[in-house]
């Protein structure tokens, strides 16, 4: 029997199962053994590379957005319509079949946006090319899912399942469960709280169900059994996820308010370019991406030329932002002198663990190089720039 078969077979007991006190136990068992086939067909085919016919799409730029959706919601549409780059879009399903890459220029930044195949309930399973636009999906740093305002609600709980099948978690945080696998000792059970939805023996009999012997563990939330069981396959990944509920000009008025106020979504329409701007900015938000601007000393800064950081990619410290810049430079640094959200005080004198905001200004100084404006922290704050506005950043800046 295939794994995929195997799946299926435990699927359909635990559909037989009644939900109750005394199967509980039971259950937990089987969403654990559905975990493990999963994660078993994610692994690639013995003695291939792994890659086989994968869409091979090189990153580019400072993020990749990946579009997701059923056929012919309008996700090439949209990437044309964003990027300038030309996707073949049309009235019938399964038009885009291969990866299709554009570049969004925004805020002085350039993303990687990613038109894809539609994907259909079962795609996590290998149906049409699912497995490969998932694993597109997987290699962003944020998935639009794309839907059709006019389609069924349920087209979202069925996209959200396929992507949570491969071990894509949308909108949520890691699970606050502290485990640690042992070589003896036992397993040893906490929690910092009462739980309502795991107790130990459950616990112990989805260990039980991994081999694992001795591990300590200690819940930190009220979490469940998938949480418990995503901590041990330890393989998830946490992605922000924006809906983007397109064609609202075939909708009332009534249901593109209702859609429009959901979490996490934005409703547009491409044919009538209603609301791109609205999708762009949330897009940049979701991605939480930090723009540093360095400033020579004796210069201005060039407020064309970012800096692009993230939190989720490399870090937003000074360190990372040196490290950006070469990667010898950490060991010539003094400090930084830093403008901006992040200074509590302007210039504020950082090390190399200051956290940087989004629109900060940096100056390095080097061991043995004098800062600007000579010695001493009594400095002139008048050459730089207090708070940086868009409007200043077109102006020259005073010196
Ligand atoms: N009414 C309306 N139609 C739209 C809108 N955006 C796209 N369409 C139409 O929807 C159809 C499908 O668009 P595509 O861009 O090909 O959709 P897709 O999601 O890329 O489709 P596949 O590549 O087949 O998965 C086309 O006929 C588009 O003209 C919109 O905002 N409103
Ligand atoms: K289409
Ligand atoms: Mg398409």
């Amino acid at each position: 029997m295939g794994i995929i078969e195997k799946i299926k077979e435990i699927e359909a007991e635990m559909a037989r199962t009644q939900k109750n006190k005394a199967t509980e136990y039971h259950l937990g068992q089987l969403k654990a053994k559905i975990a493990k086939l999963r994660t078993q067909l994610l692994e690639p085919p013995k003695g291939s590379s792994g890659g086989g016919e994968g869409f091979e799409v090189t990153k580019f730029g400072h993020g990749r957005v990946a579009l997701i959706g059923f056929p012919s919601v309008g996700k090439s549409t949209l990437l044309t319509m964003l990027t300038g780059t030309h996707s073949e879009a049309a009235s019938y399903e399964f038009t885009t079949l291969t990866c299709i890459p554009g570049i969004i220029h925004y805020n002085d930044t350039k993303i990687q946006l990613l038109d894809l195949p539609g994907i259909i309930e079962g795609a996590s399973e290998g149906k049409g090319r699912g497995r490969q636009v998932i694993a597109v999906a997987k290699s962003s740093d944020i998935v639009l899912m794309v839907l059709d305002a006019s389609k069924s609600e349920g087209h979202r709980q069925i996209l959200t399942r396929e992507l949570e099948a491969v071990g894509l978690r949308l909108n949520k945080r890691p699970p606050q469960i502290y485990f640690k696998k042992k070589k003896t000792g036992g397993i040893s059970f906490n929690s910092t709280l009462p739980l309502t939805h795991v107790d130990e023996k459950l616990c112990y009999q989805i260990l039980h169900e991994y081999k694992i012997h001795n591990a300590e563990i200690l819940f930190r939330e009220d979490a469940t059994v998938d949480d418990l069981i995503d901590v041990i396959e330890g393989n998830r990944k946490y992605m922000k996820c924006v809906y983007v509920y397109n064609k609202i000009d075939v909708i009332g008025i009534d249901d593109v308010d209702r859609l429009a106020r959901q979490p996490n979504s934005v409703v547009i329409s491409c044919n009538l370019k209603l609301n791109l701007d609205r999708l762009l900015a949330r897009m940049w938000d979701e991605m939480g991406l930090v723009r540093v601007y360095t400033k020579p000393q004796g210069q201005q800064p060039d407020f064309s030329d970012p800096v692009v950081l993230s939190a989720d990619r490399g870090g937003c410290t000074v360190e990372d932002f040196c490290n950006h810049i070469h990667r010898s430079l950490v060991k010539d640094v003094k400090y930084v002198l830093v403008w901006g959200s992040s200074a509590r005080h302007y210039p504020q004198h950082c090390g190399l663990s200051h956290n940087l905001r989004d629109e900060d200004v940096v100056q390095i100084v080097k061991k043995k190089e004098k800062e600007e404006g000579g010695r001493g922290r009594f400095k002139s704050h008048s050459n730089a720039p207090a708070r940086i506005s868009d409007r200043e950043k077109k102006a020259p800046l005073k010196t």
